[in-house]
């Protein structure tokens, strides 16, 4: 005798849902021909442990494609309808088979069965908007700093070969005028960086505050207040230096960032901006520091930006004392960052290491 389970079905306008009552059920075989579901398994019904099987002729067309998953408790039965559509009833017969029931768990009628596509419909509408909106987001930020990068490694690559090139046709003469001919776009790179401190601030990039604020302050005060500031510091020697070690780092930093825009990147580059600065960081502190003490003189002498104090007390605070803190606080500041840098360099190699693996 043919033993059949108990089958629960409801529908949507594409999909018809039945639940066969089998647990643990195996040797699952269900499939559609022509309009009639068999299905036939083995499993725990009504009847104990047993073969189980059934028959189902449709009202209208399905596709021959049926998708089932079986739980511990029961199985479920996916059918697609041939053509969209509420069906008045499950099978081709009007009197229903006794095995048949509603399934009220994930019963819809006709109008619940709408609202709940256009619920849907709805949900993927937003999730596409919002998805447009950040790939938009992401994509104006990526053509920024992409941008912002490459006028910068085009100004410190117009620095570093006019003072390669000038070093090389007029010798150690090229010393002293580094200011005249290049500090005009020296100005312009620097006070654009002032951007990065941004970037960071607002988390345009993945970077800390205070080590871009310590390199961005730290060199405009060299080149605004030192250099910009002292006409007489204008032909030093020392200019081309600091100059010259800023560019270094920065001819390698910047094509760096535009490659990580696009994701990619080249080894050596990668190597390069991570390594470079061992070297020249503390190269570059050094010469930006005689500077300073190179200045200190000056502007005892000329009393530029000393401040007045009441007469009563008859002298000024010099700006000079400032600048012996401020050689201080450089080398708090080379420590900050250099601590930083060796630590992204870590990250960099460690997280490279781990994805060669
Ligand atoms: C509070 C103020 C007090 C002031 C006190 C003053 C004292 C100052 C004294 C200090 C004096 C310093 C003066 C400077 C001297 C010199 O420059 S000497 C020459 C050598 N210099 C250098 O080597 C320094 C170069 N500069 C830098 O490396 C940076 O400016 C940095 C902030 C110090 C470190 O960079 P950081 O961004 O933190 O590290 P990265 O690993 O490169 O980047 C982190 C991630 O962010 C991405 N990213 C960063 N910037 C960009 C960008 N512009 N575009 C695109 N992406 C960017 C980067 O790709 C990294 O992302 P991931 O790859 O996903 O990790």
């Amino acid at each position: 005798m043919t033993l059949t389970p108990l089958v629960y079905w409801a529908q949507r306008h594409e999909e018809i849902y039945l639940r066969v009552e089998l647990t643990d059920a195996q040797n699952i075989d269900v499939h559609v021909h022509e309009k009639v579901l068999q299905f036939r398994a083995r499993g725990h019904g009504a009847k104990g442990l047993n073969e189980y099987e059934f028959n189902l002729e449709f009202i209208s067309p399905v596709k021959p494609e049926v998708t089932h998953r079986s739980t511990q408790r029961q199985v479920n039965i996916t059918v697609r309808k041939e053509q969209r559509g509420w069906w008045e009833r499950l099978v081709v017969q009007e009197r229903k088979p006794v095995f048949l029931a509603p399934d009220f768990d994930s019963w819809l009628d006709e109008s619940d069965a709408e609202m709940e596509i256009r619920e849907k419909e709805e949900k993927r509408n937003r999730l596409n908007a919002s998805r447009h909106k950040e790939e938009g987001f992401v994509s104006l930020k990526t053509g920024f700093l992409f941008i912002y990068n490459l006028v910068q490694f085009l100004g410190f690559s117009w620095i570093f070969v006019n003072m390669t090139v000038r070093l090389f046709i007029f010798g150690q003469d090229s010393l002293y005028d580094t200011f005249h001919t290049i500090s005009d776009v020296m100005f312009f790179c620097q006070i654009l960086a002032a951007v990065e401190v941004l970037n960071a601030a607002f988390g345009v990039v993945r970077t800390g505050v205070i080590p871009t604020l310590i390199q961005v302050v730290g060199r405009n005060f060299i080149l605004f207040i030192i250099f910009g500031s002292l006409e007489e510091m204008h032909n030093r020697p020392v200019v081309f230096f600091v100059f010259y070690l800023w560019s270094s780092i920065e001819i390698f930093r910047y094509p760096f960032y535009m490659l990580g825009c696009f994701n990619t990147e080249w080894k050596t580059l990668t190597w390069l901006r991570y390594t470079i600065w061992i070297p020249l960081y503390p190269l570059g502190v050094i010469a930006e520091a005689v500077a300073v003490i190179q200045s200190i003189p000056i502007f005892h002498e000329t009393k530029l930006f000393s401040i007045p104090l009441p007469k009563a007390i008859g002298t000024s605070i010099g700006f000079s004392y400032f600048l012996h803190i401020y050689l201080v606080l450089m080398f708090l500041g080379l420590f900050i960052n250099f601590r930083h840098l060796y630590k992204q360099r870590k990250r960099r190699f460690r997280t490279k290491k781990r994805k060669a693996n």
